[in-house]
């Protein structure tokens, strides 16, 4: 006689190790990347391992550490992490500091493309095609066979020094609209050569770009990306070709997982959040000339969309479908109960930014309480302070709590 399987049978737990790629996570929760703001002279500072070891200390089972660049004009500001031997020390104490709290650590590794800041970096930002931008207030330059190749080729050097420091992952930026996901978009990418047009020419770059990873490391890291499923603007990539794009990088096997985005730091930012839009707190923590331009056109780009838990699940669930490899939903990831229905769902882990920005300790408060509720508000006032040091505004630098402070009111459910 065949048992009947207790409820939940089959569904992993979300607090319980896992392997991702060659590498065993404490458990299925990854902080995802949040540009710190916290590099000087693009090398790591103990306030960067500070904010690090503060996540790693909190529960999760992997830290990320945002966005490091891999070549000089692909920061989006000039004192980001580069990948460079000088880079290395500070970012192997950096891993050896996650590690000691029992954590794995990740470095995002990517090339910003149109989205990053020429004044700051004091060269060309570089797009598939010339074009002014509004969101940067400058021209960019169309990227040249030999500029794609160097960039390449940087993607497979950078995960080399991820690995010598000590990261157990790299994660490939695909999204958002920098260099690689600017390509996938229809909208910015104008191109007449073989990285132009169709999806398959389109999708080239980020496909020889995982490629590299993939042959420069092997298996001595987890490889994932981070790919936008929808550009959240007209004419821009768009869930469908997202699906085809997920699939052929499922066949190539350059990766051990999929983090699923949305949005475009060109075009639509809040996209990507969801929730309110920190007009003014951007406005003023933005550079001149920019910071005149985000006052007088700040409301076409930074537009409030109404936030829910696990707001990117209805597209998640299509690339769930269409492909077998891991995938890490984000988005609104803020309790056990939407981190049990990721894994019901099929999610091999979840992804989260601002819960833990408010709370970095949120993680071993659902260990101890699976009905814990986050502080966040999603008011997105930290997006603003990326430039002075990420953090929550209500916690502050340090991740603390207020004194007294007690779990908020719960979220309406998500879809
Ligand atoms: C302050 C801040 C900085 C961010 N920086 C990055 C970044 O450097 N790279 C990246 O891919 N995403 C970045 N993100 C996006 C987050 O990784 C995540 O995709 C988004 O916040 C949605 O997740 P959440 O709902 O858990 O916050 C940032 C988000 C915030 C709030």
């Amino acid at each position: 006689m065949t048992q009947t399987p207790p409820p939940g049978a089959g569904v992993p737990d979300v607090l319980a190790p896992a392997r991702l790629g060659p590498v065993t996570l404490r458990n299925r929760i990854i902080k995802s990347a949040t540009y710190e703001g916290l590099s000087r002279r693009s090398l790591v500072t103990d306030e960067l391992i500070g904010f690090h070891v503060r996540h790693a200390a909190g529960g999760v089972g992997m830290t990320t550490v945002a966005y490091c660049a891999v070549a000089p004009e692909g920061r989006t500001e000039r004192k980001q992490i580069l990948w460079t031997p000088e880079a290395l020390p500070g970012l192997r104490k950096l891993t050896e500091a996650v590690h000691a709290e029992g954590a794995a650590v990740c470095a995002q590794i990517g090339h910003a493309g149109p989205v990053a800041d020429p004044r700051s970096n004091r060269l060309p930002a570089l797009a598939p095609s010339r074009r002014f931008h509004l969101a940067t207030a400058s021209v960019t330059r169309a990227a040249t066979r030999a500029d794609l190749e160097r960039i390449v080729r940087a993607h497979g050097e950078a995960a080399v020094m991820a690995a010598e420091a000590g990261f157990d992952a790299v994660e490939i930026h695909l999204g958002h609209n920098y260099l690689a996901s600017s390509f996938l978009s229809p909208k910015v990418n104008r191109r007449r050569d073989s990285y132009g047009g169709s999806l398959e020419n389109r999708a080239r770059l980020s496909r020889e770009i995982a490629r590299a990873v993939r042959d420069a490391v092997g298996d001595r890291i987890a490889i994932t990306a981070k790919l936008n499923m929808d550009d959240g603007v007209p004419g821009g990539l768009q869930i469908d070709e997202a699906i085809r794009l997920a699939r052929w990088l499922e066949q190539d096997g350059s990766l051990d997982a999929l983090e699923l985005t949305a949005g475009s730091s060109l075009f639509n930012p809040m996209y990507l959040f969801k929730g309110e839009a920190p007009l003014k707190e951007f406005a003023a923590a933005m550079p001149q000339p920019i910071r005149l331009g985000m006052r007088m056109f700040g409301g076409l780009l930074l537009r409030s969309y109404p936030y829910r838990d696990a707001y990117l699940l209805e597209d998640a669930r299509r690339v769930r479908a269409a492909v077998k490899m891991p995938l890490i939903l984000l988005g609104g990831i803020t309790n056990k109960q939407v981190m049990d229905q990721a894994m019901r769902e099929g999610f091999e882990f979840v992804a989260m930014a601002r819960a833990l920005l408010r709370e970095p300790d949120l993680i071993n408060r659902i260990k101890a309480d699976a009905s814990t509720e986050s502080l966040c508000i999603h008011c997105n006032k930290c997006m603003a302070a990326i430039y002075g040091g990420t953090h929550c505004v209500f916690t502050g630098p340090l991740g603390v709590r207020a004194a007294g402070e007690v779990p908020g009111p719960s979220k309406p459910p998500g879809p």
